[in-house]
Parts: structure tokens; sequence; C-alpha cells
């Protein structure tokens, strides 16, 4: 997918919602487990529940690896399951010497390989340039790049100066002078919106991809505020708060009503803090 088609999605949905497909089989209700394939059933109401909210859906791997084979098996289904309008994340922040990332890129875009082919697998940049080419060499696909990350122990290493300028401001202005650099985007945590406005300065036009509203705290209204651009730019994702509304047999009901309730609020936004603004 496109970035201009990806904007006319959001146009047309008044949403930037991803929903994060974080499927914890221990959290599925347990009416579903009699299903032959309880993710892949989960995943699928889900999906059917929430798709008119969001534009775009990350399942995040570990949730699928952890379940070996079978994981594999109800990731490669509901990637199949997802309708073609919405872009695809795989939350899998890969990223190792040049050979090995032409590996894991394989993996997440050629469906010839292991039946997976997402628009974008996020990346972690710390190997550099050539950890991530493998990746860009798919000319329809996107990296999300790790740049400053919501959890506590993100700025551990990612806001330590490294020549008066912290390290993820590097990851930003390195990564522009790298071939097909257009086809970035980056990660930066809603819990991190104080940072906003200035990786705003330093990538004006790229999409951000931003977890960290719902059950990590992160405020919708100052990642909207600090993040948009004139095309909006900003995928923000909600996991645990969308999937795990409800435990019980109402659980893609409550998941739709959180969903909606989102891209109310994001619809809101979209007028207020996107210029010239959404009709
Ligand atoms: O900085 C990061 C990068 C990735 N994530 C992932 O996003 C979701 C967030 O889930 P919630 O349940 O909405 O908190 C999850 O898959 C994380 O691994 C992140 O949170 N922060």
């Amino acid at each position: 997918m496109t970035s201009e088609e990806l904007f006319l999605q959001i146009k047309a949905k008044k949403s930037y919602l991803c929903v994060g497909l974080d499927t914890d089989i221990r959290k599925i209700p347990q009416h579903l487990m009699a299903e032959e394939d309880p993710v892949f059933a989960f995943n699928k109401a889900i999906i059917d529940a929430t798709a008119d909210c969001c534009v775009a859906y990350k399942p995040n791997i570990a949730f699928y690896e952890a379940q070996g084979p079978q994981g594999w098996e109800s990731l490669r289904k509901t990637l199949n399951y997802i309708p073609d309008s919405h872009f695809t994340i795989a939350d899998a922040k890969r990223g190792d010497i040049g050979n090995t990332s032409g590996l894991y890129a394989r993996t997440f875009f050629d469906v010839a390989a292991a039946g997976l082919d997402f628009d974008a697998v996020t990346v972690a940049p710390y190997m550099g340039h050539d950890s991530v080419e493998p990746f860009l060499e798919y000319k329809t696909k996107w990296v999300i790049l790790l740049a400053l990350t919501s959890n506590p122990g993100g700025d551990d290493f990612q806001r330590l100066k490294v020549d008066d300028k912290p390290l993820y401001e590097h990851v930003l202005t390195t990564s522009q002078n790298w071939a097909d650099s257009d086809r970035l985007m980056y990660v930066v945590g809603a819990t991190q919106a104080d940072a906003l406005s200035h990786i705003r300065k330093i990538v004006p036009e790229h999409f951000l991809l931003v977890p960290g509203v719902g059950a990590q705290g992160g405020s919708l209204k100052e990642v909207s505020r600090h993040g948009m651009n004139k095309h909006c730019g900003l995928l923000v994702n909600a996991s645990r708060s969308i999937l795990y509304a409800s435990s019980g047999t109402d659980f893609a009901e409550k998941a739709q009503v959180e969903a909606r309730t989102v891209q109310e609020e994001m619809a809101h936004y979209l007028s207020e803090f996107m210029s010239p603004g959404i009709q």
C-alpha cells in the first residue's frame, strides 16, 4: 500500500487507528477454546468488529511464535483475513547482519516463502544500514524503524546523548540518508509525546507508528497535537484495551465499542490538528 492510499483510508474513515492483534491464548474467552483454531477465531471476530473503525492491523509476532507451528498458521490465516483496504504491520522488531536480515525480510514480505505478505515490518536500527537495506529492497513494502519506544527502559539508551544529541535523533537523521528512505516509518511511543514536536521537525513527512495509548496510558490528544502533519502522518496503535475490553461472549461487541470511541476521538483531532483539517 502506498502512503497516498493509506491517507485516503484515513480520510474516508476519519481514523488513524491501528488495532494491535496481540492475541494471547491465555486471555481468549473460554467459549472460543473449543474452536479448531481459537486464536484465528478470536482474531476473525475482532477484525469483523473493528474493520470499519481502523485503517491498520498490527499482529505482534511474539504472540504467534510462542504457539509454535500452530501460531504461524494462525498468523497466516489472520493476515489473509484482513481486508485489502487495511495496512498490515508485522511487529517483529527484527534486524541482523545483511544476509540474515534478507531472510527475515523474505519471511514477512515474500508470500512464496512463509505464506505472509505484510505491508510493513518493524526493525531495530542498531545494527545499522546493512541490517535494514534487505527489507527496503522490497520496493512496495515499508520498514518501521524503532526510534523512541514507549517502555520505561526506552530511555536507557535511546535518550543517551551522542555528540550532544539523543541517540534516537541519530536514528532519524542517519536513516534519512539511506537509499529508499522514503519507505521508512518510525516507532515513537505515545508515552514519549514530549519529544514528538522535535521529532516532527526532523522527519516532517514520514508516518509515525505510535503504540502506547490505552493500556500504557499515553495521551491520544497529545500525540495528535504534536505528531500530526498535513497528511495525518500517524498510525496510533491500541492492542489490549481493545482486544480484552471484555473476557466474555460479548468480547467482539465490547472491542467494537472501544475502537469506535477511539475513532470518534480521532475524527475530532483530524479536524483540530491536521492542517487544513478534515471535512
Ligand atoms: O515502543 C513500542 C514498540 C512496540 N510496542 C508494541 O505495541 C503494542 C502495544 O500494546 P498495548 O496493549 O496497546 O500496550 C505491543 O504489541 C507492543 O509490543 C510498544 O508497546 N511500544
